[in-house]
């Protein structure tokens, strides 16, 4: 989907949509050629395993199966297949007028130092209603000595499993999530989060998640979710 949003700085110019005068794109950083920064792409703190699991998905996405979701910072709940770019979707101005301010960020995308928090890319396989993430956790996610925090490691599996929940069913909120932590995970080294759709009743999206080392020895934390279809406005 990422592939198919071609964006310049100028076509995000503010509409008279939006509320206060806003500069909605004010905190997107932007790289060189004026497109929004996508962070779901490797960077120089991304280890030789990270890149090799990142390789093993790119390869899959080939025929389709899986497809890489761009990252920003910005919470981009708005994605859906009949409108794979968030930037012109109908929707994006309505909730950025409501719900942003130009100082947020989204929670994982939060420090400015590449390699220090969350560095992930998330691949979603629409047809399995599943979504993986690959995650390297940095050296201030400390908990343990060494060790992420158990916190961290709940928001990128809200966060995997979220992307899910709003693939199948568009702006969601998390209601429940519940997490058995099996295994510590070591700073630096590199998991799978791999959340599916199990079911959904009207507006409940039920979930699961696992995180598997990145050799898928060992299991580090499993999860089930329920997620609410909340309508924008
Ligand atoms: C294409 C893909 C691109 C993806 C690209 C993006 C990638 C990157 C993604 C980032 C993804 C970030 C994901 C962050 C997600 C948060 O972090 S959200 C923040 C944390 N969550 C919150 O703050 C939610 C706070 N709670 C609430 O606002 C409300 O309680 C809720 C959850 C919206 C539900 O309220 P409500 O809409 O009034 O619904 P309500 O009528 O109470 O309940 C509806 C039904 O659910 C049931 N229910 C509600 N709560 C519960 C519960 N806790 N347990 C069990 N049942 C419950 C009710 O019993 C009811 O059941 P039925 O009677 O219909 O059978």
């Amino acid at each position: 989907w990422g592939t198919s949003c071609s964006v310049t700085a100028a076509s995000l110019a503010p509409t008279p949509c939006l509320a206060h005068g806003a500069q909605p794109w004010a905190w997107l950083q932007f790289s060189q050629s004026g497109q929004p920064k996508d962070y779901a792409l490797p960077n120089a703190s991304w280890s030789q395993g990270m890149l090799n699991l990142y390789n093993e998905f790119v390869e899959k996405s080939k025929d389709g199966t899986w497809k890489r979701i761009p990252s920003y910072r910005l919470m981009l709940p708005l994605l859906t297949p009949e409108h794979p770019c968030p930037f012109t979707h109908p929707d994006l101005m309505k909730l950025e007028g409501e719900k942003m301010s130009k100082d947020t960020r989204l929670f994982l995308r939060s420090l400015d130092e590449e390699g220090l928090g969350f560095e992930y890319v998330m691949f979603l396989n629409p047809s399995e209603k599943r979504m993986v993430t690959v995650y390297q956790p940095g050296p201030y996610l400390e908990g343990h000595p060494g060790f992420a925090h158990g916190g961290s490691t709940a928001a990128i599996i809200d966060s995997t499993i979220g992307g899910c929940a709003i693939f199948v069913a568009g702006r969601v909120m998390t209601a429940n999530l519940s997490i058995d932590f099996k295994n510590p995970i070591p700073l630096g080294s590199v998991v799978l989060v791999d959340g599916k759709v199990n079911r959904m009743e009207g507006r409940k999206v039920f979930l699961s998640c696992q995180v598997w080392s990145a050799d898928g020895q060992t299991l580090h934390a499993e999860a089930t979710a329920l997620f609410i279809h909340k309508p924008v406005g």
